[in-house]
């Protein structure tokens, strides 16, 4: 282009300020975009893209626009998308300009610094993070904008790394590009919606960057690989934001081993959050415990969530809180009432902070601490250590509160910019000012009844509009009477005349500038006792922990009391006994008393894994999610569902479930469950817990059985863990002979008249059958069908009959010989049936065909679901060219 329009010039000058974001350009009452920006915004926001001449005729460029007033709305649907929107607004006068007027980007809006708008959620955190590695250590800084909060935490590896990002589950991460690239690579879309903004890292000492630029910041505990992650962080919210971050006052430090470690598939396949199927929080264990009042409560229970404790003395502390108003129902009702009069602090405080606060949020605020000293009152009396620390904080906010109450009135605006927002008696001038507005308003009326016994016209009125201010409207029928010369003629309307008289001008004068003055006045009162406030933020922000705090032990202990939840005995041993255990999700979906409920016993000196066989439907998913839920409660202070529970404290939760299950994930499911199994094996200590749903389904029989086997094994031998596994390979029930600490358990079943009836509790010894076959039947499948599959199935169990007779291929791992200790019969009264003891003495097998056992035996060993299609319909017509031959 060879010359563009000065307008164009500044436009592209300021658009390279902000390459990676649309730029939304103040012209007047809209934001335009142009070039590449319009073509892309026109088509994601479904606005019509025109163009404009930028210089030459012939170069006119793709432009479009959003009316300013409802640019939120758009900019909110763009960040939803994953984009950030740079914007752009005139900075002087236009009156003073010379040529013109002065642009800059005054934010970047970006998936992590969102401040407000609907993409926020109320319930949850919305995490920006920035990534570093150095020397093989990765350094995360997270932070939210909304709240001020602020972590750093150091981890050994990119897995790692990724892990702790899935647990801040960030909707946007500055990093190098390397970093990125290898983030990306270890999550593999394990975090969706996440934006990645490359930076360079900071030239220069990170530590005398932050202290220049943040001196108020707290960095205690901090080493080198830390500060440049939190300088990352820090420089690209001062790229970003361009105003003070004042609410940003303290980095804390955590070691990643002070928590429970949740891998992102395990948090997904617990339903911790959120459910597997339509990523909702309804059906999630989030869900069924959170009963909080505020959303600060509810952000700081979902982090507790996130990061269940590993110190047995912390997870007390919460248990005895828990505990203390889980008993005192009056107590848990009256902090319940109060907490609901209580608003988002946090936030309040981020919008203080940025000077985006209005005066009713500062209302909000003082309403907010006219409710701490009584709520503090009571959990003063509630008699827990936990309680009485939170408690023990005398501050109250009361100085702030009155600061609020003497000065801002009590309903005021939305707008901070039409005055209304301070109370009359807090400022004299003001108050003056607005003695001089009201006596000119009266002098008004008073002339308005003047007017009309001097003229004699009854319908004589005086209004007020913002083009004209002022004026003596006169019907049409009464022109006639309008004393001449004394009254000037202003406006036309089709059924009036519209006068002004000197004197009206004048007063009309007065009485304007009054008011211009009133609201600059106030507006300038409001932002000093803002700027005030927002010195007190570190304050606010303790409080709010605290009122979190309260909330969360007042929703667990609501949870507790109405669920019949037990407080669970954590101990630092390895030993797991929980007495009449339940789901607490699928429970609360049964009708009450119908949720079977089971027990646990998991000892370091008889079983230390349990193998679970047993029909499908039985329940063992259920089970084994239960207990692992049941554990990651206890370490997060909660009570939990079950009669009695001993619950040791664990290093990591673990869970697989079989590849069939999560197609939804991608191509080669099964590699991805392999990778997991692989990191399992490396991570998994002595001190975690372990559940594997249907290992190795996704692979041929042969191979899943033996990649099953193995790794029980190596859990077995090598690592030691309590360990739940299910599987359909029955056959793996010998395993119990040869692992020590291995016992089989399954899942009961009753049959009688040819129905199953499945019990949903687990009784030791191994399964017989699936029922997998009687499951189809239930189902729906037609009875040629069924009946063809019991007929193979039958043929199958012959060969495999057969086959056992042969030596034995799969040899035990373990040495030495294994006390016998066969689950045992299960109870006399649940028997696990044996479907085809009937079979045996049905129809004899039909005659053998070794060439239809060769095509079984390549169906059977056929891995279909690692087949592309093609190889499928090859495969197909490989056994069909068999058939024929
Ligand atoms: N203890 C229980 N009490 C009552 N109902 C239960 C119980 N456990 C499971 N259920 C019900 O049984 C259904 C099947 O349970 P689950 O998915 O755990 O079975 P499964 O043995 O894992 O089956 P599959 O092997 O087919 O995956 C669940 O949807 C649940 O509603």
């Amino acid at each position: 282009m060879a010359k563009v329009t000065p307008m164009m010039e500044q436009y592209l000058s300021v658009k390279a300020q902000a390459q990676d974001a649309f730029l939304f350009f103040r012209l007047g009452d809209f934001y335009e975009m142009f070039f590449e920006d319009a073509v892309l915004a026109a088509r994601e926001l479904e606005i019509t893209l025109t163009s404009r001449g930028a210089g030459a005729e012939e170069d006119r460029i793709p432009m479009c626009g959003v009316p300013y007033h409802s640019a939120e709305n758009y900019i909110a649907r763009l960040i939803e998308k994953g984009y950030k929107v740079a914007i752009c607004e005139q900075v002087e006068d236009p009156a003073e300009a010379k040529g013109v007027v002065r642009r800059e980007i005054v934010r970047v809006v970006t998936p992590g610094t969102v401040m407000d708008g609907k993409t926020l959620s109320e319930r949850a955190n919305n995490y920006l993070a920035a990534v570093v590695e150095r020397s093989g250590r990765w350094a995360i800084a997270a932070c939210d904008l909304t709240t001020g909060e602020l972590y750093a935490v150091a981890t050994e590896s990119a897995a790692d790394a990724a892990d702790e990002l899935a647990v801040y589950a960030v909707t946007e991460v500055v990093c190098p590009p390397y970093v990125s690239d290898r983030l990306k690579e270890t999550l593999e879309g394990r975090l969706k919606h996440v934006v990645y903004t490359e930076r360079q890292l900071i030239a220069g000492d990170d530590g005398a960057w932050l202290t220049e630029r943040f001196p108020a910041l707290r960095l205690d505990g901090l080493d080198g690989t830390h500060r440049s992650a939190a300088a990352l962080l820090l420089q690209y919210l001062t790229e970003t934001q361009k105003r003070s971050l004042g609410h940003l006052h303290e980095v804390r430090v955590y070691e990643p081993s002070v928590y429970m470690t949740l891998d992102p598939f395990t948090r997904k396949n617990l339903e911790l959050t959120e459910t597997v199927r339509d990523r909702a929080r309804k059906g999630s264990l989030l869900e069924m415990l959170d009963k909080t009042a505020t959303s600060m409560g509810a952000r700081l229970l979902r982090r507790w969530l996130d990061k269940p404790l590993m110190s047995a003395g912390a997870i007390r502390l919460r248990l005895d809180a828990v505990e203390a108003l889980q008993k005192n129902l009056l107590l848990r009702e009256d902090m319940r009432e109060l907490l609901k009069r209580v608003y988002d602090l946090e936030r309040l405080s981020g919008r203080i902070a940025y000077g985006s606060a209005n005066a009713r949020d500062l209302n909000a605020l003082a309403a907010t601490l006219a409710v701490v000293p009584e709520l503090m009152e009571l959990s003063r009396g509630a008699g827990s250590e936990l309680l009485g620390t939170i408690s023990g904080d005398p501050d109250d906010g009361a100085d702030i509160r009155d600061w609020i109450e003497a000065a801002v009135h009590p309903e005021p605006p939305a707008s901070t910019r039409e005055g209304g927002l301070i109370r009359d008696g807090y400022d004299a001038h003001l108050d003056k000012l607005r003695e001089a507005s009201k006596s000119g308003k009266r002098w008004i009326a008073e002339l308005e009844q003047a007017e009309r016994e001097a003229t004699g016209i009854r319908s004589l009125k005086i209004g007020y509009n913002k083009v004209f201010g002022y004026y003596i409207e006169v019907t049409r029928a009464n022109l006639g009477m309008v004393p001449e010369g004394r009254y000037e003629r202003k406006q036309t309307l089709a059924a009036a005349e519209r006068y002004v008289t000197p004197e009206l001008k004048e007063k009309e004068a007065l009485i304007l500038e009054a008011e211009e003055k009133m609201v600059d006045l106030e507006y300038g009162i409001f932002q000093q006792l803002r700027e005030k406030i927002a010195a007190e933020i570190p304050r606010l922000q303790r409080l709010a922990e605290r009122l979190a705090s309260l909330d969360a032990i007042q929703s667990l202990a609501s949870v507790a009391a109405a669920n019949r939840y037990v407080r669970p005995d954590v101990h630092e041993g390895f030993d797991l006994d929980i007495e009449s255990g339940r789901h607490p999700v699928v429970e609360s979906v049964l009708t009450s008393g119908t949720f079977i409920a089971n027990d646990t016993r998991l000892t370091m000196d008889e079983t230390r894994a349990l193998l679970i066989t047993g029909p499908n439907m039985a329940g063992k998913s259920t089970y084994m999610r239960q207990v692992a839920l049941i554990m990651i409660m206890a370490q997060i202070g909660s009570f939990v569902p079950a009669k009695r529970a001993r619950v040791p404290i664990v290093d990591r939760v673990f869970t697989r479930i079989g590849a069939a299950d999560d197609l939804a994930g991608g191509q080669s499911t099964f590699m991805v469950e392999m990778q997991d199994i692989q990191t399992m094996i490396a991570k998994a200590t002595e001190k975690s817990l372990v559940v594997i749903d249907e290992l190795g389904r996704g692979t041929s029989t042969g191979e899943g059985m033996a990649i099953a086997q193995a790794v029980i094994e190596h859990l077995h031998e090598n690592v030691g863990c309590k360990t739940l596994v299910s599987t359909h390979y029955h056959e793996l029930a010998h395993l119990e002979g040869s692992l020590r600490y291995l016992s089989n358990a399954c899942m009961a079943v009753k049959e009688s008249g040819g129905q199953v009836t499945f019990l949903r509790k687990l009784v030791s010894g191994a399964a017989d059958t699936s029922y997998g076959i009687y499951c189809a039947q239930l189902a729906g499948l037609p009875d040629s069908v069924i009946d063809r599959a019991y007929a193979l199935l039958h043929e199958f169990e012959a060969n495999a009959e057969a086959r056992a007779a042969a030596p034995a291929v799969v040899g035990a791992a373990a040495g030495g010989g294994k006390p016998q200790r066969r689950g045992g019969a299960p109870d006399a009264a649940i028997h696990q049936l044996d479907m085809f003891a009937d079979w045996n003495a049905a129809p004899p097998a039909p005659k053998r065909d070794p060439r239809a056992d060769e095509l079984v035996e390549l169906v059977k060993r056929a891995d279909v679901l690692n087949m592309t299609p093609i190889e499928a319909m090859n495969f197909l017509f490989e056994l069909k060219k068999k058939t024929l031959s």
